[in-house]
């Protein structure tokens, strides 16, 4: 049984470069390191090398793109995320959306490198297409939802479940997240009990006056 992850997307939330996304990898590293619990940040592109450098938890780019070096002018190469240090990838979240064509070329691109991949989907349909593509985790997120202070597991189980079905009707060895208003332990349980492997969060944690409190809480029931 894989170990359940919690990962943190900083989004552009924070002002400037470095010390936010220092104060939440700090928390997020002592929290993994007393609950035992995989927690790792996708910060903005500019904090991966010294977040990577710094901490031992794992470090995932936002979004990549499904190029190879060359003439790409204001492109994310996979290359560099991956010199940068990055354990892998998020991909089409709902805030920087790809055609398929582009998922597909992304992620091929991630398991070249051993980026390990994350591909976000809004609906069962786009969980079950984006399970076909073989990465290692498909991230279910209802859009109306993010960073409403909604949780996803209180207000929507039903897509967290059908979600699960798709996927695993597809292949049974990509592991399932979801994800959006996640705030609490409960959240967290109610996501793992329909079967995810872990949840993708941002605003509780990032905008917390105290993040270690929010994450203590958010695996205080696993
Ligand atoms: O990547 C994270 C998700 O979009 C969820 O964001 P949220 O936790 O602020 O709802």
């Amino acid at each position: 049984m894989v170990s359940p992850l919690i990962l943190i997307n900083l989004k552009t939330y924070q002002e400037g470069i470095g010390g936010s996304a220092h104060r939440i990898a700090t928390a997020a590293e002592n929290v993994a390191k007393e609950s035992g619990v995989t927690i790792g940040v996708a910060p903005s592109f500019m904090d991966l090398r010294p977040l990577s450098t710094h901490f031992s938890i794992p470090v995932y780019a936002q979004h990549i793109d499904g190029i190879t070096p060359g003439a790409h002018t204001g492109y994310i190469l996979p290359e560099a995320v991956k010199l940068a240090g990055a354990h892998g990838t998020l991909i089409n979240h709902s805030e920087r959306r790809l055609t398929l064509a582009d998922i597909e070329a992304a992620v091929a691109a991630a398991k070249r490198l051993q980026l390990e991949t994350v591909v976000c989907t809004n609906n069962v349909a786009t969980s079950a297409a984006a399970a076909a593509l073989a990465p290692d985790y498909v991230a279910i997120e209802p859009p109306e939802l993010i960073g409403s202070g909604v949780s996803v597991s209180k207000a929507d189980p039903e897509i967290i479940r059908r979600s699960v079905e798709a996927v695993r009707g597809v292949r049974d060895d990509v592991q399932v997240l979801t994800g959006a208003g996640i705030q609490s332990g409960d959240c967290v349980k109610i996501a793992l009990d329909l079967g995810t492997q872990g949840v993708l969060l941002a605003s509780s944690v990032v905008k917390a006056d105290d993040p270690a409190a929010v994450l203590r809480e958010l695996v205080s029931l696993l």
